[in-house]
């Protein structure tokens, strides 16, 4: 569990002592969590979250991105107080574009909102449509089914990147996407990964999935939540659809299976 006294690198993102209640703390939804992602310049790590339905996963994103602050507790983004953090951009599973907007100009919104002049914010986000396998689409409306499901969501990785390609947030991104198109979501995430090393913090509830693309899984405990176990992710760093036959692989996701199963049915 994290040890935040014997930490040699910087942290990227620092939870201490969380506590969260909707009903003035008569009842606690999250409970003394902690919650530590060095941080690994020019390296960057997947880390994913597993919990049960209602543990309080997204709310740990929404800390991160600052749409929302703890009932008790520190919340801590690249060693900065919530306010004076860097902004993160967040992925939905819904998508979230702007539908009467260009690919382009969705991609270039948070530039728009920092005042960046408008060739460089183009040239950026135009760069970014090229990491995400979007060109060529620069120019269509950011709407179903002008773009498929996948196409949006890539849209929405983008976004959050050119914001702040450091940290990645996604709640459960892919959820709402056919298998195909899930398969090709988790290549590309890999894919950006390598190419610009940014932390992703990822949500989802499919253990392979998280094995898959993971690091580092970490999972909560129910009611009140907190993380109780981590899990380090043991694979080579490329990994592709032979990892997914691989005994190491299979091993792996039984492994998080049967601790998730422990820690949802205490
Ligand atoms: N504004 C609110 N008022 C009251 N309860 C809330 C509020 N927002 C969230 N909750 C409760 O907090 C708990 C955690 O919610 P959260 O969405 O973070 O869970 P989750 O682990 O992401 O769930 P899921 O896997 O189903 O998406 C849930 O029980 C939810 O009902």
């Amino acid at each position: 569990m994290p040890n935040f006294t014997d930490t040699p690198l910087d942290n990227i993102v620092e939870l201490r002592n969380i506590s969260q209640s909707y009903d003035g703390g008569n009842s606690w939804i999250i409970k003394g969590l902690d919650f530590l992602v060095e941080d690994k310049p020019a390296q960057g790590q997947f880390v994913v979250i597993l919990g049960a339905s209602g543990a309080g996963k997204s709310t740990v994103l929404r800390y991160i991105a600052g749409l929302q602050r703890p009932t008790e507790g520190t919340v801590l983004v690249k060693g900065k107080p919530l306010g004076e953090a860097p902004r993160v951009g967040m992925v939905f599973q819904q998508y979230s574009s702007l539908p009467w907007r260009t690919v382009l100009d969705n991609v270039a919104l948070p530039l728009e909102y920092q005042g960046v002049e408008l060739q460089e914010r183009q040239s950026r986000a135009l760069e970014m449509i090229e990491l995400v396998g979007l060109a060529g689409h620069e120019h269509k409306f950011a709407q179903y089914p002008t773009l498929s499901g996948g196409q949006l969501q890539r849209i929405a990785i983008a976004r959050s990147l050119i914001a702040n390609p450091d940290i990645l947030l996604m709640d459960e991104p892919f959820g709402a996407l056919d298998i195909n198109t899930r398969l090709q979501m988790q290549d590309l995430l890999m894919e950006i990964w390598h190419r610009i090393h940014p932390t992703i913090i990822f949500v989802t509830h499919d253990i392979p999935e998280a094995v898959y693309l993971a690091d580092d899984i970490y999972m909560m405990k129910p009611a009140p939540s907190r993380f109780t176990e981590h899990v380090h992710i043991d694979l080579p760093l490329s990994r592709d659809r032979e990892t997914k036959r691989s005994q190491e692989y299979i091993d792996l996701v039984r492994l998080v299976e049967d601790k998730m199963i422990a820690i949802t049915s205490t």
